[in-house]
């Protein structure tokens, strides 16, 4: 070897492979203002659509008079419900296996519904033009509070399914009523409550809140007469989905259907269903013959794209008087506004919500679920939880601090207590899941070392001894929390998007000089798969990460896949990423046991190609081999050098983490300030550290918003009091804490590069640690649960009804 040989290591280094943090290659562009947007793409000829919309929650539509917007000089075309009856598309299935309106037919049940859609030269126009439309309303009662929805003189919310006695998840018990869903042994779990020793009992609301990215939901679709093809550039999480369901509701064929996600500015969750626009910017186009293109506006998007949360969740623990807990009951009541549009897997109306069983080993428990309709904006998604992951987590969290506190127990002390141990893994929970992997009492002990858990608390007690002696107004707040994410939807045996399996996919090309484009079923929406696949990648077959390219988000050029979303994406991309590089390294293996004439067998791995075993100095890279792949192939074998592979995990994933926080909590203001967040994930094995960094900042900035102030609020009438960000909080620098970042390492046994997801986990813990830390600091005054959002508004209140204001 002479000096210029590199070493191992600089050999390993030069592949940024998994573990390196990696700069996102992505950036270079997005922090340039150079991405590729939907609202970027300019075709010849374009067209502008958008929608009058409802300014009632509640009302029949008597008349549409359009005379006047379609006299106005510019405008194209004018599409109302009467317009898309005789193509059958005046309403579209959900994911959820309900059907809703795509322009209101005859009726309007919440506010902003869309009305007509308007299509003309440009936005100035198509919005004078909305301006001309009249709608003669005639009011009917509405309903906002899903406690009410399912009174006997309810108001019927949806005459389409008048008489409909069973819905697409089971018998309707109410003509507001969409599903009731139950889970786990309820005999069983009745009486472990019968033989409690101590039980609580708590209604746990989690509040209707939005995703908001900061680019709204958006479509260009453009009609080929011609050719008879549709091209659709659209704001999709999941593009191929889009496709299918746009061949079977257009009939167009799907091989001529080229649907397009670019660049996206934010999904969150907001990006996952299907929505009118869509439908009517696709119509406007066949209709006119030119591209149509619809580009939502803030409003619009907090109001009618979808919704998050909204469950109120009535939870029940049972446990003996030692703390160890014996049985869980949760009953959900959960609001889907006017139709169930809620994007889940087909066979989980109510996502995996349970899940909420948590992070015990709850020995019985039982879960059910009734979905009600209200006039309010349909959607249900995720918002950075994997399908009600949040929510789940949420209840549970609160509801074992509940129970802390009735016991006289620390709640950290609690959840050791009750933790699954690491050797019950893989472990059954009561309501159904095998959790993975996990090493729960590791990730605690260390996150409560770091944080300095006993000392928070003794400074916590001599604080509540100053208040009480009044010489502070204010309290001091420890949030706990632990929670269990599950991710990676799904294997085939249980999880399908209107009957297609969600498996995930990645196809990998390498060309002679030993450079890569690959493509994956995935679809980043800032997650930054351009850099971290290409880390797999470069582990995985030695080709540094800077000589391989990701492209996402054709279906003309990407593989099959079901898109990203319930941080889906590593666990199943992720490893079909490793395992279409696994089927190259085989073949490659095959080419350089030919150019090293030895066996196959004689050949071991190194870093970044093989070499002969005991003979370390014969050896052929990668590079080399992807030569001779196109150059020499060996006789028999196929030339060329690449491969496909769709994966259906055998599991989900089960990330964990343990979260603290910190907050003074000013009782004559109400103001919150967070002195200290610190979370601790444990994501699998980690492919980028700095991605994954960014990930839980950007998660935990979310789930602060959501716990401390964020939400979509409606007024009696159904006017919706969050659609800006006058109302609806969105942190900024300003406001956002400084987040303290920690991990342990728990791979998951099943995957093949043992990764779990992350993206979403800091939204789970996130919220229920600001939530608990809030209700912590109350907690001595006799306060068992104040409902979030937690703005200081709701915590001035608190206060005021526990007497804490002089009158
Ligand atoms: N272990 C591990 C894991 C992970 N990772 C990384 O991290 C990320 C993430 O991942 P995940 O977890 O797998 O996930 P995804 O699938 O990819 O994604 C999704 C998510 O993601 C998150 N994040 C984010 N970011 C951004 N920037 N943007 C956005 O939008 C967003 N979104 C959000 C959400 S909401 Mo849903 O939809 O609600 O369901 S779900 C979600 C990517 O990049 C990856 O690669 C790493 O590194 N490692
Ligand atoms: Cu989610």
């Amino acid at each position: 070897m002479n000096d210029m040989t590199p070493t191992r290591e600089q050999r390993e280094a030069r592949l940024e492979g998994m573990g390196c943090k990696r700069k996102r290659v992505e950036d270079i562009r997005f922090t340039q203002g150079k991405g590729q947007y939907v609202d970027d793409i300019k075709l010849p000829g374009m067209l502008h659509g958008d929608f009058v919309r409802s300014q009632y929650a509640h009302a029949r539509i008597k008349r549409i008079d359009a005379t006047k917007a379609k006299a106005l000089p510019g405008v194209v075309a004018v599409i109302t419900a009467e317009d898309l009856k005789p193509l059958g598309l005046h309403w579209m299935p959900t994911l959820a296996g309900d059907v809703q309106a795509v322009l209101a037919d005859g009726l309007v049940s919440f506010q902003n519904q869309e009305i007509a859609f308007v299509v003309a030269e440009n936005r100035y126009i198509t919005d004078d033009a909305i301006q001309l439309i009249e709608v003669e309303y005639e009011e009917q009662p509405v309903i906002v509070d899903p406690f009410r929805s399912m009174a006997p003189d309810a108001p019927v919310l949806r005459p389409d399914l008048a008489g409909k006695t069973v819905g697409a998840h089971g018998p309707r018990k109410h003509h507001n009523h969409i599903f009731e869903w139950t889970i786990g042994d309820k005999p069983a779990t009745d009486e472990a409550f019968r033989q409690a020793e101590v039980t609580i009992k708590e209604m746990i609301s989690y509040h209707r809140t939005h995703p908001s990215p900061l680019e709204t939901c958006q479509a260009l679709a453009s009609f080929d007469k011609i050719k008879g093809e549709l091209t659709v550039y659209g704001t999709f999480q999941a593009p191929h989905v889009i496709r299918t369901v746009a061949s079977l509701l257009s009939k167009i064929p799907e091989h001529k259907i080229h649907v397009i996600a670019p660049d996206i500015g934010g999904g969150f969750g907001n990006k996952v269903g299907a929505y009118a626009g869509y439908i009517c910017a696709i119509v406007a186009s066949i209709v006119t013959g030119l591209p149509v293109k619809w580009v939502e506006d803030r409003m619009e998007n907090l109001s009618t794209t979808s919704f998050a949360r909204d469950y109120h969740m009535t939870a029940e623990i049972a446990a003996t008087k030692e703390g160890k807990v014996t049985g869980l009951r949760v009953h959900v009541l959960a609001d889907h506004g006017a139709f169930d549009a809620c994007a889940d897997p087909s066979k989980w109306p109510a996502g995996f919500m349970n899940i909420v069983t948590g992070s015990y080993d709850f020995p019985v428990a039982h879960l059910a679920v009734d979905g009600v309709y209200t006039n309010k904006a349909p959607g249900g998604v995720a918002y950075r939880c994997s399908f009600r992951v949040t929510e789940a987590a949420y209840c549970i969290e609160r509801a074992m601090d509940i129970l802390a506190q009735k016991l006289g127990m620390d709640p950290a002390d609690l959840r050791m207590k009750n933790f699954i141990r690491r050797e019950q893994f893989p472990y059954q929970s009561a309501l159904g899941w095998e959790y993975d992997s996990g090493d729960y009492h590791l990730a605690m002990q260390k996150a409560m070392d770091t944080i300095g858990y006993r000392e928070l608390r003794a400074e916590q007690k001599a604080r509540q001894e100053a208040f009480k002696r009044g010489e502070t107004r204010e309290i001091m707040g420890i949030g706990v929390t632990f929670f269990t994410e599950i991710v990676g939807a799904g294997p085939s045996k249980n999880c399908d998007i209107l009957g297609v399996a969600m498996f995930d996919s990645a196809e990998i090309r390498i060309h002679p000089t030993g450079s890569i484009i690959a493509r994956m079923g995935s679809k980043s929406q800032g997650q930054g798969h351009e850099t971290t696949w290409a880390q797999i990648i470069a582990t995985e077959l030695g080709i540094p990460a800077d000589d391989i390219m990701i492209e996402e988000g054709n279906t003309d050029t990407a593989p099959y896949g079901l898109g990203t979303y319930g941080s889906r994406s590593t666990p199943v991309a992720g490893a079909a990423i490793a395992m279409a590089a696994r089927k190259i390294k085989n073949k490659a293996q095959m080419i350089a046991a030919h150019l090293l004439e030895v066996s196959e067998y004689d050949l071991e791995w190194d870093i970044d190609g093989f070499r002969v075993k005991g003979n370390p100095e014969r050896a052929k890279t990668m590079k080399e081999i992807a030569w001779a792949a196109y150059n020499s192939p060996p006789p028999g074998l196929e030339p060329g050098l690449e491969a496909v592979n769709y994966y259906d995990p055998p599991n989900m994933t089960y990330p964990f983490g343990a979260y603290f926080c910190v907050m003074d909590v000013d009782v004559d203001t109400g103001v919150a300030k967070i002195r200290r967040f610190y979370a601790l994930d444990d994501c699998g094995t980690r492919i980028n550290p700095m991605i994954i960094e960014g990930q839980v900042h950007g998660g935990l900035t979310e789930a602060f918003a959501i716990a401390m102030g964020q939400e979509i609020k409606y007024d009696e009438t159904g006017n919706v009091l969050g659609a800006s960000f006058m109302d609806f909080f969105l942190p900024t620098a300003v406001e956002t804490p400084r987040w303290e970042t920690d991990f342990t390492v728990t791979p998951s046994p099943h995957h093949p590069i043992g990764a779990k997801g992350v993206g979403e986990s800091p939204n789970v813990g996130g919220v229920p640690c600001f939530s608990n830390a809030v209700n912590d600091a109350f907690g001595f005054l006799g306060s068992t649960h104040i409902q979030m959002p937690h703005d200081a508004w709701r915590i001035w209140e608190a206060a005021k009804r526990l007497g804490l204001h002089a009158v």
